[in-house]
């Protein structure tokens, strides 16, 4: 077995369900090639699944029928994890590095996903402007600078689903600003994974509805 993958049986099953087949040859994936590819380091093979994989499971359920974009897919966190754990949504990856394009791209054929499409731009260009019903990211800014990059692409109504860590309350601060010029409303921070996964892997979301 390659290290770092499930350590954590219980909280595997539980988020993923049934589609931990899929979840698991992922993680096998991006453990062999994750850090030829530039995907993940050194470091996060041993946390693969609790870290990464189980962390952005933990969102699923905040997901809605309807299309959601992901913005920094990167290796695939959370947008085919998510994807994995939720075939009754539409997820747009939206990823500007070519390396990363091919790696999403390649998994969706292995998978067989039949609910991703990857688009290859930075959200700023991507023309999805106004055309979500959520967008996701993970590890791609402080709320600041990553709130004028995502909101743009919700429609009116549309929810920010934003992954964070324990600093979120600072970020929020920060980002007084861009809340109100994107006119965000009921703006909360979820902890999520609490008696799921280890205590320091919960994870936090910033979950705020535009217009
Ligand atoms: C640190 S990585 C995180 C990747 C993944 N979300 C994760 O949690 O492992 C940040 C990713 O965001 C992408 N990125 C940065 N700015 C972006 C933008 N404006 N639009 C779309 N993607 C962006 C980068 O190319 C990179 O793949």
């Amino acid at each position: 077995m390659i290290d770092g993958l499930e350590p954590e049986p219980d909280a595997a099953a539980e988020l993923f369900g049934d589609h931990l087949e899929a979840g698991r040859a992922f993680t096998t994936s991006l453990a062999r090639h994750g850090e030829e590819l530039g995907l993940i380091g050194p470091l996060e093979l041993p946390r693969l699944w609790t870290r990464h994989v189980l962390n952005s499971a933990l969102v699923a359920p905040l997901m809605r029928p309807g299309r959601v974009g992901d913005v920094g897919s990167g290796a695939g966190l959370p947008g085919l994890v998510l994807a994995i754990t939720r075939p009754d949504v539409s997820f747009t990856l939206i990823e500007p590095m070519e390396r990363r394009v091919a790696w999403l791209e390649r998994q969706v054929n292995e998978l067989e996903l039949a609910n991703v499409t990857v688009v290859r731009a930075r959200a700023e260009e991507s023309k999805l402007f106004d055309s979500l019903d959520q967008v996701t990211a993970r590890a791609v800014s402080a709320l600041r600078t990553l709130i004028p990059v995502t909101a743009p692409l919700l429609r009116a109504g549309g929810e920010l689903v934003l992954m964070k860590g324990a600093g979120v309350d600072g970020e929020i601060g920060a980002a007084e600003k861009a809340i109100r010029k994107y006119k965000l409303r009921d703006v909360e921070v979820l902890v999520l994974g609490e008696g799921v996964v280890p205590a320091n892997e919960v994870t936090r979301v910033f979950r705020a509805t535009v217009g």
